[in-house]
Order: structure tokens, then C-alpha cells, then sequence
């Protein structure tokens, strides 16, 4: 297949650093529930095969169980490292010894460093705790072993307790994020803070949370852009300076997720979808830790 002829625009980081903004996720489609040690030729074929039509940035993590395959992609692949921005994350059970979780990280990413490390999720413990892990993230930054560090899933209430003790701000809050999970308030503490925003089930409101009150005006806006719903909800991410990370293990879907990068919508358009997504309230992910009525 063609790799169509498109950049991909870059988000400029609260360090300095820059990330694509769009991003090939190895869980969810990719996640292992078996052994971690037998190696799924499939997911390092999909891998190499985004990397092959234009994918740059790829977001791993320890849980995925997926960090080997993604390194041989990877290495496979013969696109050069410093063009790839490359994502992994430590998850509880690691979380009191975070220099050792990104060293057999990068071990099985058969890489020196990654370009943004993140805590997966922040419910493992105290205030106390979500300082100490974020010291800790912050050594492994100086360490140069990650040149990027931020968190995932964390809520208002776990950065301002990470923020009391922190020496560096987090670059990236990856989140849940689709318009039947708008984050209204989350989203305006980054802002405050200068913490970009990168956005996993993006494409939710297309797939998992169908049918939905978006459903006639999204489709009128596929036939104005001739593009997918799916790239509609990616182009709607983006066009609000968040990173949509998204996945398949189709190549002409990937293919396909990429025309988000050849339209822009207009700001009415992303109003109308905002409020259109409001008299929905969806959430795929870590349910059981969220009140059902809670859209924060
Ligand atoms: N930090 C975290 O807690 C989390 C991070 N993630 C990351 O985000 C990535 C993407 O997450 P997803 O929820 O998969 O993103 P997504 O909302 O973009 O969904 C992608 C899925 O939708 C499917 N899809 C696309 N079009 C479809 C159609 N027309 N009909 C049926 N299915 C269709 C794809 O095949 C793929 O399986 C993950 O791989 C992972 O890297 C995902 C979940 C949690
Ligand atoms: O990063 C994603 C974490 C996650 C939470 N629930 C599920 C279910 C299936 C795959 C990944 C995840």
C-alpha cells in the first residue's frame, strides 16, 4: 500500500521536546493476557507496518506485555531511532522501583532511551507515594534514560499533590478523551499548568459508544471532508492541541486514520461537536475507579 504524502503535526512539550500528534497505541488491539516471554510475530508485523506508512510515535507499556515485540518493530523496521518518539509507561507493581522498571523497559525495547516515560495510572497509594514516584521519574529524566516524563490517568486531585513536591512540571497527561469523555475541568489544569494533553480511546464515539446523538452531524461532516468518522474524532483532537493515540490491525484502517492529517475543522464545527457529545456520557477505561456520574 502507498504511504500517502502527509506530515503529521508536532505539539511542542512544556521541556522543549516535540510529539506527533497522532500515535499508534501497542495496547488495547495488542494487549497480552498470556505469557509475556512468547513473542507475537503479528504485533511486530503491525508495527512495522505503521512505521511503514508514516507512524512515528508509538505508545507502549510494561502492562501491555507488548515492549519486546514493539522493540523488534522497532529495530526491523530500519527507520532511524531519533525519528521515532517512542512512549513506554511503569504501573503499580513497579512503582517502588522505577530506575529498575525503565531499565528492563528499555531492555526489551532494545532501545538506550524513551522520549516520553509516564506513570500509568495514579492509584497506587498516598499524596506521599505520588511524590516519591515522581522524584523518582524525575532521576530517571536526569538520568537521560527518558527525555520526557509525565503521568497517565491521573486526575486534578493527584497533580495538585504531585505539583507540591515536583521540580518538573509533567510534560503529558494521557487520558481517556473522546466527546462522550470531554474532561472539561481536567483539561483546563493542564492548560493552567502547560501540561499537554494526549488522548487514548479516541475514536470511541465511532466504535465503542455507538450509537450516539453525534452520529447525523459526524456523518455530514465525512461526506464535506470525504474522510471516516474516525478521522473526524482524530482531526477533533488535534485541532484542539491534543494527541490522539489510537490502533489497529488493519492496514487500510491505519491507512485510512491518516487523512486526519489532510483537513482542518473549523472552530463552529468543534463547537457544534462539543456540545452534540455533552448528552452523552461514555467511559471505556479504569470504570471501577470512577464514580458513574463522574465526567472528570
Ligand atoms: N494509558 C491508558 O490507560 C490507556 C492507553 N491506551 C493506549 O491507547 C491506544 C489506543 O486505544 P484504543 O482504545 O484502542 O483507541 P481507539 O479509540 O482509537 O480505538 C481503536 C480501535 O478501534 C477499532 N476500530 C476503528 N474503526 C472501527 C470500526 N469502523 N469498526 C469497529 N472497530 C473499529 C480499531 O480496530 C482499534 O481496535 C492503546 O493501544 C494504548 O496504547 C489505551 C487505553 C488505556
Ligand atoms: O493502558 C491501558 C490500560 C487498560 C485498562 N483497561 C484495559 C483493558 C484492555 C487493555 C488495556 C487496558
Amino acid at each position: 500500500m502507498a504511504k500517502l504524502d502527509l506530515t503529521i503535526p508536532k505539539l511542542k512539550l512544556n521541556d522543549g521536546t516535540s510529539i506527533p500528534m497522532l500515535g499508534y497505541g501497542t495496547g488495547t488491539a495488542w494487549y497480552k493476557t498470556g505469557e509475556e516471554s512468547k513473542i507475537d510475530q503479528a504485533i511486530i508485523d503491525a508495527v512495522k507496518t505503521a512505521i511503514k506508512l508514516g507512524y512515528t510515535h508509538l505508545d507502549g507499556a510494561e502492562m501491555y506485555k507488548t515492549e519486546s515485540e514493539l522493540g523488534t518493530a522497532i529495530k526491523e523496521s530500519g527507520v532511524p531511532r531519533e525519528t521515532l518518539f517512542v512512549t513506554t509507561k511503569v504501573d503499580k507493581p513497579n512503582i517502588h522501583d522505577i530506575q529498575g522498571a525503565i531499565k528492563t523497559s528499555l531492555k526489551k525495547l532494545q532501545l538506550d532511551y524513551v522520549d516520553l516515560y509516564l506513570i500509568h495510572q495514579p492509584w497506587f497509594g498516598s499524596d506521599a507515594d505520588i511524590q516519591k514516584a515522581w522524584a523518582d521519574m524525575e532521576a530517571v529524566q536526569k538520568s537521560g534514560l527518558a527525555k520526557s516524563i509525565g503521568v497517565s490517568n491521573y486526575l486534578p486531585s493527584h497533580l495538585t499533590a504531585l505539583l507540591k513536591t515536583a521540580k518538573v512540571v509533567p510534560s503529558v497527561n494521557q487520558i481517556e478523551f473522546h466527546p462522550y469523555l470531554q474532561r472539561v475541568e481536567l483539561l483546563d489544569f493542564h492548560k493552567q499548568h502547560g501540561i499537554a494533553t494526549t488522548a487514548f480511546a479516541p475514536l470511541t464515539a465511532a466504535t465503542k459508544a455507538k450509537p450516539g446523538p453525534l452520529d447525523d452531524y459526524v456523518g455530514r461532516l465525512t461526506k464535506k471532508y470525504a474522510v471516516s468518522e474516525n478521522e473526524i474524532y482524530l482531526r477533533w483532537c488535534i485541532d484542539q492541541d491534543i494527541v490522539p493515540i489510537t490502533t489497529s490491525s488493519k492496514e487500510q484502517r491505519l491507512s485510512d486514520y491518516l487523512r486526519a492529517a489532510t483537513f482542518k475543522l473549523t472552530p463552529a464545527e468543534i463547537k457544534e461537536i462539543n456540545e452534540i457529545g455533552q448528552q452523552k456520557h461514555f467511559r471505556g477505561f479504569w470504570q471501577k475507579l470512577f464514580d458513574e456520574k463522574d465526567r472528570s
